[in-house]
């Protein structure tokens, strides 16, 4: 068993009285493991089909399934592949309660390392947005990989403080998630670490956190929008506690009672006017009382560790969307207009047709601006030209550039001119020297069908390892899938290795020799 603080035992045995026995008795238990399947990769079903493991359904989840804690996902070419995320069972509850909907513009506000990112944009389609954030620029970094290897395609990645996306986006998200920084008291069982964090903070300091956040993300949910509020802690200081609060605060948001399934226990509201008592901290009764409707997993109550979810929803009624709102208000036009100014210049009288190599030559010689801003001309076509020859479907759009990094970005790039920006969409490549190179997160986001050239492998093939190892194969034109029309001088050019007719790379290929583009930062290490 783990050791548990002094304090804590203490605490928990007098909240839990006679079921404290039982909670303790599951800290004998392993912490269960468990994976959520990427549907923006593979169906349920199809998943089932391949699956190198045996799947036992997590009951509150469409999509996520126990495993053996012994097997080592991670290290698997369907992880790869981005066929699952590898997610503690209760974490996958908020995303299933903040029920994000085709079309849903969605915010994941304390986003990093992206599981329920991940989660989310597996279902709001392609007219969604997801905009995810995380305060810490380390673990942004991670969140933006886990949007490239899952295939994320209509996410804005942001590195900001809410109180600016709160600016930026003024009731503007039909759903917001806070899955809020917090003590960590239900993951001591899965993770040591977290009980020698406890020790060093005390929960009010996370509870003052947590009210920050809260407070711009009232603002930033649209009239009729859903407010998800989640932690891995027990402490009612963080979780009740946290809601009786708001509630006070904001009253034009009321609990949305969660249904009690799955061992799942009711929120409770008795332990929130103790600890509030014991603070000095204020709430109205009907507020404390309304946290009876949000839920407590539990760890000898269902197979997962501990979690708390609240599900608010703010009176109202759901805006129209329209492209004018998309737009933000009071955008400065001239300062857009700096930004673009490579594409402003004037055109050179008298040069004829310029090619993509005095473009170029062009760019290297203009400072590039460096913030975001929506793409020159030559850039646009650059692309054009890329993907007319490469793709036999080009599904996306070149219409954001930092730099010479080339995004498809979901929104207007005026309303992100104001916010650290991570990824401002999805990240299609690089343009240089009048060339475009397509990034490893282009790839990963295609379907093989929109390729003129695709590599497929089978699981049991050394081609496999060899080709996530970063290695350079040898290909027969013969074993290149390409469309019917392309003679074999034509097969010289990026092709997509499949694995179970997903992608899991580019490569280059030209006479017979496959170089390999799997980027160095995520190879295969044996
Ligand atoms: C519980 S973790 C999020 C886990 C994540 N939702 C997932 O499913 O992978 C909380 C996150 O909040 C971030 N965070 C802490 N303070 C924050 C703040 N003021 N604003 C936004 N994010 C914050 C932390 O960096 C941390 O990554």
């Amino acid at each position: 068993m783990k050791t548990l603080p002094q304090m804590f035992i203490e605490q928990m045995q007098n909240r839990l009285g006679e079921e404290w026995e039982s909670f303790l008795q599951s800290y004998h238990i392993s912490p269960y493991a468990g994976l959520r399947v990427n549907t923006l990769k593979k169906s349920v079903k199809a998943w089932k089909e391949i699956a190198p493991m045996e799947l036992s359904p997590i009951p509150w989840t469409q999509d996520g399934f126990y495993i053996d804690p012994s097997l080592r996902p991670g290290k698997h070419p369907y992880y790869h592949a981005g066929f699952y995320y590898i997610q503690e069972p209760s974490a996958m509850a908020p995303v299933e309660l903040l029920e994000p909907q085709d079309g849903d513009y969605v915010l994941d506000l304390c986003a990093a390392p992206g599981g329920k990112s991940v989660q989310i944009a597996s279902r709001i389609g392609q007219n969604g947005v997801l905009v995810t954030n995380d305060i810490h620029p380390d673990r942004t970094k991670a969140l933006v990989r886990n949007m490239e290897l899952y295939g994320v395609t209509r996410a804005i990645v942001l590195n900001e403080e809410p109180a600016r996306i709160a600016d930026a986006f003024p009731q503007w998200f039909d759903r917001v998630l806070v899955d809020a920084p917090c003590s960590g008291e239900g993951m001591f069982r899965k993770d040591p670490d977290m009980v020698r964090a406890w020790e060093r903070e005390p929960v009010t300091a996370y509870a003052a956190m947590q009210q920050d956040i809260l407070d711009s993300a009232a603002k930033l949910v649209a009239p009729g929008g859903r407010l998800v509020y989640s932690t891995c802690t027990f402490s009612p200081e963080e979780n009740e506690a946290s809601i009786a609060r708001f509630l006070t605060k904001y009253p034009d948001f009321r609990v949305r009672t969660i249904e009690l399934k799955h061992g799942m226990e009711a929120g409770r509201p008795e332990w929130a006017r103790a600890c509030m008592e014991e603070q000095g901290w204020v709430a109205a009764e009907e507020a404390i009382e309304a946290t009876a409707g949000t839920i407590r997993l539990w760890p000898h109550r269902v197979n997962g560790e501990g979690h708390y979810v609240a599900v608010l929803e703010r009176e109202g009624e759901r805006p129209a969307r329209s492209v004018a709102s998309l737009h933000q208000p009071d955008v400065d036009v001239d300062a857009i207009r700096k930004l673009s100014h490579v594409s402003s210049r004037p055109k050179q009288k008298g040069k004829g047709k310029q090619t993509h190599k005095s473009d170029s030559r062009k760019d290297q010689m203009v400072k590039l601006p460096k913030g975001i801003r929506r793409p020159e001309q030559e850039y646009v076509d650059t692309y054009a030209e890329w993907s007319k020859q490469q793709l036999v479907n080009n599904r996306c759009e070149l219409n954001a550039c930092i730099g010479n990094y080339a995004y498809d970005c979901p929104l207007p790039v005026e309303r992100l001119l104001k916010l650290k920006v991570a990824r401002p969409g999805l990240f299609l490549g690089t343009l240089k020297n009048g060339r475009f190179e397509p990034s490893h997160a282009l790839a990963l986001a295609l379907q093989p069908s929109d390729m003129l050239r695709t590599l497929p492998l089978k699981l049991e093939q050394q081609e496999v390892i060899a080709y996530l190892r970063g290695d350079t194969l040898t290909v027969d034109p013969d074993r290149l899938c390409t469309a019917s029309d392309l003679s074999v001088k034509d097969r010289k050019g990026y092709v997509m290795i499949t694995l179970e007719n997903c992608p899991l790379g580019f490569g280059k290929w030209v006479d017979g020799i496959l170089k390999n583009e799997y980027p160095a930062a995520w190879r295969w290490i044996t």
